[in-house]
């Protein structure tokens, strides 16, 4: 197979991705071993339309086959925030734990069942000059009242995965890539992987 690099700079999702593919054999590279990419404008208002943006972006960028991860959490008693917006939802500088301490503010007296969320991923894959496909997964939690755990990253400490008994970031990066939506979208995209990447 051809090179295929993954567009993304966030070192969570960069080291995910290298574990879930290796498993596969298939070597990556992320935008972190090009630091000087241009940064891609995440002006759509879905997942779907930003994981486009970026793969058609990089695509074209280096004439490789590009795959972008547009994710994000949603809270049901935030209306669907943060969504799109959970990588700034604190403000631009990216900062994971402002950005948990924001969601637990605003969910402060919410009782347990009231507090459902679920993380989304988009996943499109994008050939040079050519077509894009897109994927989708999700997974289902709950929001806690304080952070748990070490791992992952994001706001892992405070997505409760019932089936698990813990926090995503109280899981090993094995068991979060068995259940999470990064490996549920990239699951489906593998059923469109061979035409895609092969059958140019
Ligand atoms: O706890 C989490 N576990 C996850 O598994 C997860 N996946 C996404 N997220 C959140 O959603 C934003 C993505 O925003 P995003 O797709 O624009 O990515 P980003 O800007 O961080 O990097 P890039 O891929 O665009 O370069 C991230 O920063 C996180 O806040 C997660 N949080
Ligand atoms: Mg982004």
């Amino acid at each position: 197979m051809r090179e295929v690099i993954i567009a993304t700079k966030n070192k969570g999702k960069a080291s995910e991705f290298q574990a879930l593919l290796a498993k596969k054999g298939i070597a990556v590279k992320t935008l972190l071993d090009f630091p000087h990419t241009p940064d891609v404008e995440e002006t759509g208002s879905t997942f779907a339309e930003n994981a486009r943006l970026k793969a058609e972006a990089i695509a074209r960028f280096f004439q490789a086959i590009a795959i972008a991860d547009d994710s994000g959490l949603s809270i049901d008693a935030l209306g669907g925030k943060p969504g799109v917006y959970s990588a700034r939802y604190a403000g631009e500088e990216k900062d994971d734990q402002a950005n948990i301490a924001k969601v637990l503010e605003e969910m402060r007296g919410i009782p347990f069942e009231q507090r459902t969320a679920r993380f989304h991923c988009a996943l499109a894959i994008s050939v040079p000059n050519g077509s894009t496909t897109i994927v989708e997964g999700t997974c289902d939690g709950y929001i806690t009242e304080v952070p748990k755990g070490e791992n992952g990253f994001g706001y892992d400490p405070i997505f409760y995965v019932p089936q698990k008994g813990k926090t995503m970031a109280e899981l090993t990066k094995e068991e979060k890539n068995k259940i999470s939506h990064r490996s549920v979208a990239l699951e489906k995209l593998e059923k469109q992987w061979d035409q895609m990447v092969n059958g140019e």
